[in-house]
């Protein structure tokens, strides 16, 4: 689903961000992605959803080598991308049926599919019932979950969480975990960039850990076959 190739990122002022990283997350695979900060986590995840262009190396992203997209494929490759953020980025003043419709609605889904479609996702995190609050009405575990079902809302094959616990308490964050084990469990690959050593020692996924953007230990590469 995820497959990095000697991997380079320098930004364009000269701070090199990652230095040759090399793994694979397998489809339906949930890893976590860990790291001091600084490290790369967040620079890793914007080479996945090409908020930013790699400097050196191969990324393949559902298939797709991803190294030289043009600009009109990324719409494309980010609709099989389900992205969740620390501060959840909702719009506040919107209804939380907005918020989860936003990406069927740039995609152009007729009135009736949206409904049902934002209904199931509202379901799924155990927001149902809340889709004419608005965010700023819920607790922060609530919005995260109103995150959460944008996210999920299109189905993606691959769901990125950048700090998705980072402002809840342990009972909260784990919770959220669970439920990103809900959505592995039906198939979803899933990639979760966090600090918290605590969340994933009381998990059993695998680890990727990154050092002054260098990855340590068990890197996965690929060793012939077609990339997924
Ligand atoms: N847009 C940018 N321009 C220049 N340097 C950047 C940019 N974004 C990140 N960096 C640098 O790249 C390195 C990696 O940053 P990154 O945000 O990927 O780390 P991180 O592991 O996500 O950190 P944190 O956990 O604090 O969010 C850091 O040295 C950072 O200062």
């Amino acid at each position: 689903m995820i497959r990095f190739e000697q991997v380079s990122k320098i930004y364009s002022g000269g701070q090199k961000a990652l230095t040759d990283v090399s793994f694979h997350l397998r489809k339906g695979e949930m890893a976590f992605l860990t790291g001091h900060s600084g490290a790369g986590k967040s620079t890793l995840l914007k080479l996945i959803t090409v908020i930013e262009r790699a400097s050196a190396g191969r990324v393949w992203i559902n298939g797709h080598d991803i190294a030289g997209i043009d600009r009109g494929h990324v719409p494309f490759l980010r609709r099989e991308i389900g992205m969740i953020f620390q501060n959840h980025h909702l719009l506040m003043d919107r209804s939380v049926f907005d918020n989860v419709a936003l990406p069927l609605v740039i995609e152009g889904f007729s009135h009736g599919e949206i409904r049902k479609r934002v209904a199931a996702s509202l379901d799924m995190v155990g927001l149902f019932g809340k889709e004419r609050h608005n965010p700023i009405m819920l607790s922060g575990g609530e919005q995260q979950r109103v995150g959460i079902a944008r996210a999920i809302v299109n189905k993606p094959a691959l769901l990125l969480a950048d700090e998705p616990t980072g402002n809840l308490d342990p009972k909260l964050s784990m919770d959220i975990l669970r439920l990103f084990e809900t959505f592995n469990d039906a198939g979803t690959s899933v990639l979760i960039a966090t600090h918290d050593l605590g969340l994933i020692a009381r998990m059993k996924y695998r680890t990727l850990t990154l050092k002054q953007g260098r990855m340590l230990g068990a890197q996965e590469l690929a060793t012939g076959g077609e990339p997924n």
